[in-house]
């Protein structure tokens, strides 16, 4: 990982998810670059940022001896492994975390709370404390990641006053944080916002999520929130502001340039030439609005009848959390919907939807941003959407058409340079499609030129960047104002 940071102080990253999931193999353990949004980020930080990265390696090693091979192929990456044994691992983040907790914060409705994995999200939060604290030097600064670990800024905090060390603790939240109302839904709630609280620094993706928080903690905890962008609570100063999160633009480019990336989109457009190429990448979540999406498309397909042969959607669906019933039966559903939009609609000249359950490899997917006319998200709810980002980093030459769910938290930012729709509307979702489709070229290119500075000008080294700055000014004076 790249140069050296601020003032040589220690920064410490902490996501539950280490950006090397480690697999074995007939035996042997490998590692493969982990899907999603949070470690594109954070990635992107590599470039000029030091850090070490304490996560879950993804699988349980229980040999001694195979834990120092898998602790010794991770030291390359600066990764070091919280390792978890498989039922505990398994009731933290697909029982607690993403059955329970992943819904509330994204507004899905019809969740039930059960004891058994909030015991264990709280047993993994205290093992990473644990973890954290032993190899934190007073000094250091503490960068925690997302919803799986909302209660670890405070119990890192206890631990590290215990061991006399000083550190500055920040949180950076990747999901939406709903409003009210909304997250009175979860019976743990107090313990989570308390949890989060411990921090000295915390970040939201939008003003929107900030304030709901804000208001939470001040209905909920009766804390103090007048003044802006601080939370007083239990006599503690604690900051809270919006980092606009994004990617490393040049990585996109640069893919771009490569020879057998150019032959792949030279195949690609030979291969559609004369249709219009739509494509949608996303994790297969419900947040993504995936059902929505082809149920659009579809309204689409029936809405104009003359662009038979002429239009195709190339969906991307990303399998995760598949141990998740939810998840399951999502997939499920989709097939089925992709099997009748082809039913309907496929000619013998070919099928307008190309449905694929896997991941791609990153310069495949470069190929595809680069030769699709238009990129169709349809979040539901969705923290930010770095999709967006990348397709945008991919279009200079050809200026495509971001057509953008006004739920996506990149909507926030974006929606000047985007076609923006409501994903419940299969009427409005089906005219945002059209007019992508045929949007003038002047207005497309002065809808791309807005969207590429704002990409390229929130990139997600300033993104990191600026939450250490932030950070660690809190860590030199931490009774001063926000
Ligand atoms: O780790 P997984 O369970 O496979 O899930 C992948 C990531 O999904 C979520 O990503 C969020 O973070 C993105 C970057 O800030 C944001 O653009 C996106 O809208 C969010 O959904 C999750 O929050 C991450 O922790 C996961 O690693
Ligand atoms: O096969 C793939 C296709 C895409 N992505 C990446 O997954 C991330 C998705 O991030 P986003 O913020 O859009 O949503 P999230 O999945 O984090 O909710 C993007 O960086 C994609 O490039 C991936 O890891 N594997």
């Amino acid at each position: 990982m790249g140069a050296i940071t601020d003032e040589k102080r220690n920064l410490i990253i902490v996501s539950n998810r280490l950006p090397l999931s480690v697999k074995q193999v007939d035996g042997a353990y490998q590692s493969s670059i982990s899907s999603g949004g949070l470690v594109t980020s954070l990635s992107g930080l590599t470039k000029s940022t030091k850090f070490q990265w304490f996560g879950w390696p993804g699988i349980e090693v229980k040999d001694p001896k195979d834990r120092e091979d898998v602790q010794k192929s991770l030291e390359a990456h600066n990764a070091i492994p919280i390792f978890l044994d498989s039922s505990l691992a398994h009731e933290h983040y697909n029982g607690f975390s993403n059955r329970i907790l992943w819904p509330v914060l994204h507004y899905q409705s019809g969740v039930v709370f059960d004891e058994t994995p909030w015991q264990a999200y709280r047993r993994v939060n205290e093992l990473f404390a644990d973890a954290i604290a032993e190899t934190a030097d007073s000094g250091s600064l503490i960068w925690v990641h997302d919803y799986h670990l909302m209660l670890l800024p405070e119990l890192l905090r206890d631990r590290l006053k215990q061991q006399g060390k000083s550190c500055a603790i920040g949180f950076s939240l990747h999901t939406p944080f709903p409003a009210g109302d909304f997250w009175r839904n979860l019976p743990v709630r107090k313990h989570l916002i308390e949890g989060m609280l411990s921090s000295d620094l915390i970040g939201f993706h939008t003003d929107e999520y900030k304030q709901n928080f804000i208001d939470t903690c001040a209905s909920l905890l009766n804390a103090r929130t007048e003044i802006p962008n601080q939370i007083q609570y239990k006599n503690r100063l604690v900051c809270i502001n919006k980092f606009i999160v994004g990617i490393d633009p040049e990585k996109f480019t640069d893919s771009l340039q490569k020879p057998d990336v150019q032959e792949r989109i030279r195949s690609l457009k030979e291969r559609y030439k004369g249709v219009k190429v739509i494509v949608g990448v996303d994790r297969l979540d419900h947040i993504k609005g995936l059902t929505q999406k082809l149920k659009g498309f579809d309204a689409f397909l029936d809405d104009h009848p003359e662009l038979q042969n002429k239009v195709v959607l190339i969906q991307v669906a990303v399998p995760s959390r598949e141990d998740v019933k939810e998840y399951q039966d999502l997939e499920t559903e989709l097939c089925t919907i992709a099997g009748k939009i082809n039913g309907k609609h496929a000619t013998p000249e070919g099928t307008p939807l190309l449905y694929m359950h896997r991941s791609v490899p990153f310069n495949e997917l470069t190929a595809l941003y680069s030769v699709a006319d238009v990129c169709l998200l349809t979040s539901t709810r969705d923290g930010m959407n770095l999709v967006a980002f990348e397709y945008v980093a991919c279009q200079e030459e050809c200026h495509g058409v971001l057509v953008l769910s006004e739920f996506a938290g990149a909507a926030s930012f974006m929606t000047n340079g985007s076609i923006p729709f409501h994903p419940a509307n299969k009427t409005e979702m089906s005219e945002a499609i059209f007019n992508a489709l045929n949007l003038d070229p002047a207005e497309r290119k002065a809808k791309y030129e807005y969207l590429r500075g704002f990409v390229n000008a929130n990139t997600s080294a300033k993104w990191g960047e600026t939450f250490i700055e932030k950070l660690s000014l809190r860590c030199r004076r931490p009774g001063e104002s926000c």
